[in-house]
């Protein structure tokens, strides 16, 4: 039961976030609720609820993400700034670290609202992403979309970062039709939990052109995670640098990929939009 509980609205480049602190007062989420908190139509609305709570068997304070559809998932990369930036306004201190589903994750205040977040090592394994069957390369894994002989895009790379993504690199991002065939790809059958989808254009060694389509949410304005993938991937095809801008419908996020450790780190802003309360319906 959520009617009267308070909540924040933020984002981060335009994704949008419904924040519910569960610590004090912990309250059963189903997804039916979530759906409706989501859909501007019956709720505050966004792209993903996110909770902030103490769960049983993680230690310390837990991130937990669930799409617009009601899925709870590993990772969101632009609501872990938001968190993040949450709970240093709370400790005082210039960094903090919190779990979820995915990776426990450090923050970092890099200056007013902005907010970098070590998102910890990428996975390339087949079973790790999770692909259906068995693929050693996965800088190339087999999706084809359009005609059999005459595919229009092929060859994505998949790779999970904390969540399942397939970016495709292609010549024009703004000229794919992401719109139609992001839901065909999130339920193709190589991806057995579904997967983030992307289209990727490399401007140069530095910078990238990504738009998404979010498994359980649909075209966002940003992805974090999916800046992370694009990244590493590009990176993995010798087409970048490990650090590079990739630049979202709403903004832009600064993704390096450490060789010393292997680790992914994310910068970007955040914004608060504001705090409200559930309506009787919840
Ligand atoms: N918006 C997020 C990713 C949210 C989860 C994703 N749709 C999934 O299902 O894995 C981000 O900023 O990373």
């Amino acid at each position: 039961m959520l009617a009267g509980r308070p909540y924040l609205k933020m984002n981060g480049l335009g994704n949008e976030f419904i924040i519910l602190d569960l610590r004090e007062e912990p309250a059963k989420l189903d997804e039916e609720a979530i759906r409706k908190a989501a859909d501007p139509k019956t709720g505050p609305g966004c792209d993903q609820f996110i909770t902030i709570e103490n769960r049983k068997g993680h230690d310390g304070v837990f991130m937990g993400v669930y799409n617009a559809d009601g899925s709870e998932v590993g990772a969101c990369g632009n609501a872990a700034r938001c968190v993040g930036w949450l709970l240093m306004e709370e400790n005082g201190e210039t960094k903090v670290d919190f779990e979820t589903l995915g990776a426990p994750l450090h923050a970092m205040r890099i200056g007013d609202k902005r907010i970098a977040v070590d998102m910890g090592e990428p996975k390339f394994g087949w079973r790790e992403i999770p692909l259906a069957e068995q693929m050693d390369d996965t800088r190339y894994v087999d999706v084809k979309l359009g005609p059999i002989d005459k595919p229009v895009l092929w060859g994505p790379a998949a790779v999970n970062v904390g969540n399942p993504h397939c970016v495709f690199f292609v010549e024009d991002a703004e000229a794919q039709a992401l719109d139609r065939f992001g839901p065909m790809i999130e339920h193709h059958p190589l991806f057995p939990e579904r997967v983030n989808v992307s289209v990727a254009q490399v401007l140069s060694k530095h910078a990238i052109r990504l738009r998404v389509w979010e498994r359980g949410a649909g075209i966002t304005k940003a992805c974090g995670t999916a800046a992370c993938a694009a990244l590493v991937s590009a990176h993995r095809r010798r087409l970048t640098a490990r650090k590079a801008t990739v630049t979202l419908d709403g903004g832009d996020l600064a993704i390096e990929w450490r060789e010393d450790d292997n680790h992914i780190i994310m910068t970007g802003p955040v914004t608060l939009e504001g705090e409200g309360r559930f309506s009787d319906d919840f």
